[in-house]
């Protein structure tokens, strides 16, 4: 059992602590998901770098009164398997005095934290030990969706489709978002369809997921890390270790519409080759599981949609994805090829942090006011990625899209932040 009495972190003036200094950790079965925010004053960057101030780009230091408070979000990951990393760099936060929130129960200030994942269960009485700081748990489900649809809401450039070898940014009216089934690819698959802002159910799940890839990945090819895996699987061949339509008919079997590359058979080659694992080579293996996993993920995905009211968006979310063209393709392959082209299968730039974003999104229902943004990328000859609009949206757009680390975002006070 660790020691952790040394190493716990005093906090003798909870009133130093920023209260707007809002955290949200995901503890998933495999990798931790912080967000946080941290305050910018006055300004704020754009997508390349420079500073703005917050008029420039149509928001008022001070609106109606409330304040606005202008920063970063963060996007930051820790392996599960190695939670310490994550301790230490909350310790390290901690004693710079800028993290967590606190909030006064039955008359005394504790240092909370929004969690959820399996871990805000597992790990409670962990960070309590250590820092003192209380898990303020979020439902997983409810976190993922509201997540979810606050990225396809609010910032441009999130959503996307991919194929062959294209990213297309799609930018979806919010009053035409509904409904869709989100496929959060993490350790195991959860499917949502959701229905409207709080309003959805979880219709299925497998446990063939992320965590399936990367085991048997680490079993058959002894990588080390899920990158490992991926960039072994750029240089491999799945056609040395799968057995395809035409290995079993000559030719392809277009009668029922099966052409000749199509794999019939996922690691089917291997029955005939009398070989061992040593005489495969691991690119190769790599190549065929990602083929399994993805094309089984998005066969099932595909499934569910139709049978819970012919869904015709299909948004992926979880970790697995890591915006990896080729683990995008696969899945849009394989939803193009099972619903005939009439569906396409959708990514999201934040695609690991839904979790974590709607724990965070949920400190709104305490007062903290309303996460938003600003989006920044006009601001620059440059181009950022240009959304390909489905219906042009009229409102003001919230979030600046930059990269996947940190968006420029500011928290809009709410009432119980008014100004006097
Ligand atoms: N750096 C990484 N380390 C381990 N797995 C990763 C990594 N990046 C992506 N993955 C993949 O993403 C999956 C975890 O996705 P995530 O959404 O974080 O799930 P969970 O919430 O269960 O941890 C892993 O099982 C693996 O397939
Ligand atoms: C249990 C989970 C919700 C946990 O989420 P995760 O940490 O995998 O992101 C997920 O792994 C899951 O939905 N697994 C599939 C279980 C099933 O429906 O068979």
């Amino acid at each position: 059992m660790e020691d952790q009495s040394c190493s716990s972190v005093e906090i003798d003036d909870f009133d130093s602590y920023d209260h707007n200094s809002p955290w949200a950790l995901d503890i998933g079965g495999t990798l931790i998901k912080l967000v946080y925010f941290s305050r910018e004053d006055g300004c704020l960057e754009n997508s390349f770098g420079n500073s703005v101030r917050l008029e420039e780009v149509g928001l008022e230091t001070s609106s109606k009164n409330y304040p606005i408070l202008d920063g970063k979000l963060h996007f930051k990951k820790f392996q599960t398997s190695k939670i310490n990393e994550c301790l230490d760099f909350i310790e390290s936060k901690l004693l710079q005095g800028s993290c967590c929130r606190h909030q006064e129960v039955s008359g005394k200030k504790k240092l909370i934290i929004k969690a959820t994942g399996g871990g805000a269960y597992k790990y409670a009485d962990l960070f309590k030990e250590k820092f003192g700081v209380t898990f303020d748990k979020e439902d997983e489900m409810n976190s993922l969706v509201s997540g979810a649809n606050f990225l396809l809401k609010a910032v441009p450039c999130e959503a996307f489709t991919y194929m062959e070898g294209r990213k297309d940014f799609v930018q979806i009216n919010s009053s035409d978002l509904f409904p869709y089934l989100l496929v959060n690819i993490g350790s195991g698959i959860s499917m949502i369809k959701v229905v409207g802002d709080g309003k959805f159910e979880r219709v299925s799940g497998t446990s063939l997921g992320g965590g399936t890839l990367l085991g048997l990945g680490m079993l058959l090819t002894k990588c080390q890390s899920f990158d490992d895996l991926l960039e072994m699987s750029h240089k491999g061949d799945n056609r040395n270790i799968d057995m395809l339509v035409s290995d079993i008919y000559g030719s392809d079997y277009s009668k029922i519409g099966l052409s000749a590359r199509t794999i019939a058979s996922s690691f089917g080659k291997v029955i005939f080759d009398n070989k061992e694992l040593k005489d495969y080579k691991k690119e190769d293996i790599a190549r065929s599981l990602l083929r399994m996993i993805s094309n089984n993920l998005a066969q099932i995905a595909y499934l569910i949609a139709m049978w819970h009211g012919k869904l015709k968006r299909i948004i992926f979310g979880g970790s697995f994805t890591r915006s990896h063209e080729y683990i995008m393709e696969t899945i849009s392959d394989g939803v193009e090829y099972w619903s005939k082209g009439e569906t396409k299968a959708m990514f999201l730039r934040h695609e690991g942090f839904l979790g974590a974003l709607g724990a965070f999104k949920s400190y709104e229902k305490h007062g903290l006011g309303s996460l938003m943004g600003h989006h920044l990328s006009e601001q620059s000859p440059v181009a950022s990625p240009r959304p390909q609009l489905e219906q042009k949206s009229n409102g003001p757009l919230l979030v600046e899209s930059t990269d996947a680390e940190s968006v420029g975002c500011c928290i809009l006070g709410s009432d119980t932040m008014k100004r006097t």
